[in-house]
């Protein structure tokens, strides 16, 4: 008997264009090690982009639209590479002319995690302590929780950098706790640092949060063949409601919106149910919640329910983004 897999696809020589983070290096490895296993020889083009240079300001001050993957495309456009893989939380709604989303494997953890030495949770955090985040997600929701236990006197500062800088800054005391995706900590095997998790109900995640994604260049068909036994189609179509959300609402990761689909049950035979939470970035109005459920079988009914969730925020009073974004 011959072997499905060769007969489906005949090997490849691929490169991997990868940002040089140890979060992403991991990415591109898992990747790289999958393809392998199915015959395909597997390199890296390890790379830096303006995001990973940017570590003094806020993302969202700079313009967060994929910052982290334009030069990854460039790479891709001029032959260097022929996949890149990205945590789909940062890839930008539309891609450039040319470009594909080809895969999207099976996600990780979607939730966010609390980090701290010295408090368990939001509720031990001592009078005037100081939270660490720059999601502007993560700050209206936290905005909101702290609200409701009554803690005006807790401040949320920036923090920027990757995962280890990030938990660096942390141990250093500049705060008493930090909050990142758990799915970041657990593929880095950091995940004894994470204290406790927050359930969805408590700490939205964001469109994509914990999934990855793998982008090519159109017409590269055996690439796409190559990767078809990576993908899995319950997180495509989950994060494909999550994405219609960010992208009907303008959104970039630079935007106080947290996006998070669920199937009910059984993943495809169930209903998929998608929550979304808007926030005024500054504090102005509250928090925007809704929900949707709806049996999804394919792109077009997952991208439905995206777009009947921002009806439902937007009745709700959240608004558009209409800034420009900076380049
Ligand atoms: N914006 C940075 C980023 N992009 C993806 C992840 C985590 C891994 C993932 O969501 O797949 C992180 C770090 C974080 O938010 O803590």
């Amino acid at each position: 008997m011959t072997d499905p897999v060769t007969e489906l696809s005949s090997p490849l020589s691929l490169t991997i264009a990868t940002r040089e983070s140890r979060l992403a290096l991991w990415q591109a490895e898992h990747v790289q090690s999958l393809l392998r296993a199915r015959g395909h020889a597997v390199e890296l083009l390890g790379m830096t982009t303006r995001g990973d240079q940017i570590l003094d300001r806020s993302l969202s001050k700079v313009g967060g639209k994929g910052l982290f993957v334009k030069e990854l495309e460039v790479a891709l456009e001029e032959g260097r590479a022929d996949l890149a893989v990205h945590s789909l939380k940062d890839v930008p709604m539309e891609l450039p002319e040319g470009f594909e989303l080809a895969c999207v494997m099976e996600r990780e953890d979607p939730r966010d995690a609390w980090v701290s030495s010295s408090c368990a949770d939001l509720e031990s955090l001592p009078l005037g302590a100081v939270i660490g985040t720059s999601s502007l997600r993560r700050v209206v929701l936290l905005r909101a929780a702290l609200e409701r236990l009554g803690r005006g006197d807790v401040r949320i500062e920036p923090l920027r950098g990757n995962l280890d800088t990030r938990l660096r800054k942390l141990d250093e005391g500049h705060y008493h706790a930090i909050v990142l995706a758990a799915a970041g900590l657990k593929r880095l095997g950091l995940e004894s640092r994470i204290r406790k998790i927050f359930e969805p109900e408590e700490m939205l995640p964001a469109a994509g949060q914990g999934a990855l994604g793998i982008e090519l260049r159109q017409q590269r068909t055996e690439v796409a063949a190559a990767l078809a036994p990576l993908a899995h189609r319950p997180t495509w179509l989950a994060v494909a409601a999550e994405r219609a959300v960010s992208r009907a609402m303008g959104g970039s990761c630079s935007m106080p919106l947290a996006a998070h689909a669920r199937w009910q049950g059984e993943p495809l035979a169930s209903e998929l149910r998608l929550d979304a939470a808007w926030g005024d970035p500054e504090g102005r109005s509250p928090l925007v919640q809704v929900h949707a459920a709806a049996s999804v079988s394919g792109l077009e009914a997952a991208e439905a329910l995206g777009r009947q969730v921002v009806e439902l925020l937007r009745q709700g009073g959240a608004t558009y983004s209409t800034e420009p974004i900076a380049p």
